[in-house]
């Protein structure tokens, strides 16, 4: 069967969201404060080299300060912790992005918890995951906070719909999957132990694909009418979704490039514009 299906376009979404920032930060330079994201990355890992200059990038281009701190692929747990805690002690920065994944020697769910609640702004503390478990405070992961802000922006609803997740990652699919739980979808999560994903997908109203195996997601598995959302972002610019196949069988889908990617980067300029605001006492 072959239905029309609506191409998602986040790159729109993504400029939306940052034109509307843009006037905040306007507002926040009369008072005399100019945002800033820190972003750590630890090694020389290429495509983590690309996410930061893309995000540093977008930083600039709004007027948000974006300062890079570059650790040796050899840094210690502490020495990480110790630059974590002085980016929170620095009142200067307003939002701490530690990019995903450190070298194995580091233990990253500990570098996580160092950053400060208040600049946590891409939610993978373990109480700005928690909140977003709640729906409460702080700021939710970028990534699962762009496909929600996809749905809203073409008002696809959420709620009472069957959304199926396909990865359970703290920063991933494990967020995405409550965040439209507490939109009052009905989640099934799966991950590598799943049975019968493929049928499983195949009742899903709105499938999220957040995997990282390229075109992992096959045309076949998609109920006709479906939303499908492909978080992947593989080498070669590849989503984690057989995305012609699928496009058959959709209603509405997400491309790679110019799909969830650039809207992550608009949310993570917006929680750090939120993270000024707040921190500024008038
Ligand atoms: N666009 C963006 O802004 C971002 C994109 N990404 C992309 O999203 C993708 C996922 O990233 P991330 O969550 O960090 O990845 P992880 O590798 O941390 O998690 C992958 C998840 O997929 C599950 N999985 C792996 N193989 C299978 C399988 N055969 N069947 C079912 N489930 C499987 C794993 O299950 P298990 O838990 O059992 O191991 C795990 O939960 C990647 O392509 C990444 O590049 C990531 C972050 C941001
Ligand atoms: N703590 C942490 N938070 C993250 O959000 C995080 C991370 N670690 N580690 C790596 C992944 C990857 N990621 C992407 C963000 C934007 C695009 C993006 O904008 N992609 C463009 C492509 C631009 C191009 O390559 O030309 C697009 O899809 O159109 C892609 C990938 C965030 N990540």
């Amino acid at each position: 069967m072959t239905t029309k299906s609506l191409i998602l376009d986040g790159a729109q979404v993504a400029d939306t969201i940052k034109a509307q920032l843009t006037k905040r930060i306007e507002q926040l330079a009369d008072k005399g404060v100019i945002p800033c994201l820190a972003t750590v990355i630890v090694g020389d890992d290429p495509a983590s080299e690309t996410y930061v200059r893309m995000k540093g990038n977008a930083c600039k281009r709004i007027g948000i300060v974006s300062r890079r701190i570059q650790l040796a692929k050899d840094t210690t747990t502490t020495q990480l912790l110790d630059v974590i805690q002085q980016l929170n002690n620095d009142p200067l920065v307003h939002g701490i992005l530690l990019q995903h994944p450190v070298p194995s020697h580091i233990d990253e769910r500990a570098a996580f918890d160092t950053i400060s609640i208040d600049k946590d702004v891409d939610g993978v503390t373990t109480l700005g995951f928690a909140q977003t478990a709640f729906g409460i405070g702080a700021f939710p992961s970028c990534t699962p906070a762009a496909i929600v802000a996809i749905l809203d922006a073409y008002n696809i609803s959420i709620e009472g719909k069957h959304a199926v997740v396909i990865g359970r990652s703290p920063i991933l699919g494990k967020p995405v999957s409550l965040m439209l739980l507490n939109r009052n979808a009905t989640v099934t999560i799966c991950h590598s132990k799943t049975q019968h994903l493929d049928q499983i997908v195949k009742s899903a109203d709105i499938v999220v694909a957040a995997v990282g195996r390229p075109k992992f997601v096959q045309g076949d598995w998609i109920k006709p009418g479906a939303v499908v959302m492909d978080a992947g972002y593989n080498k070669g610019n590849i989503g984690d979704v057989d995305y012609d196949a699928c496009l058959r069988h959709a209603s509405a889908i997400t491309p790679v490039p110019a799909g969830v990617g650039p809207v992550t980067i608009a949310m993570l300029l917006k929680h750090t514009v939120d993270a000024a605001e707040r921190t500024r006492i008038l």
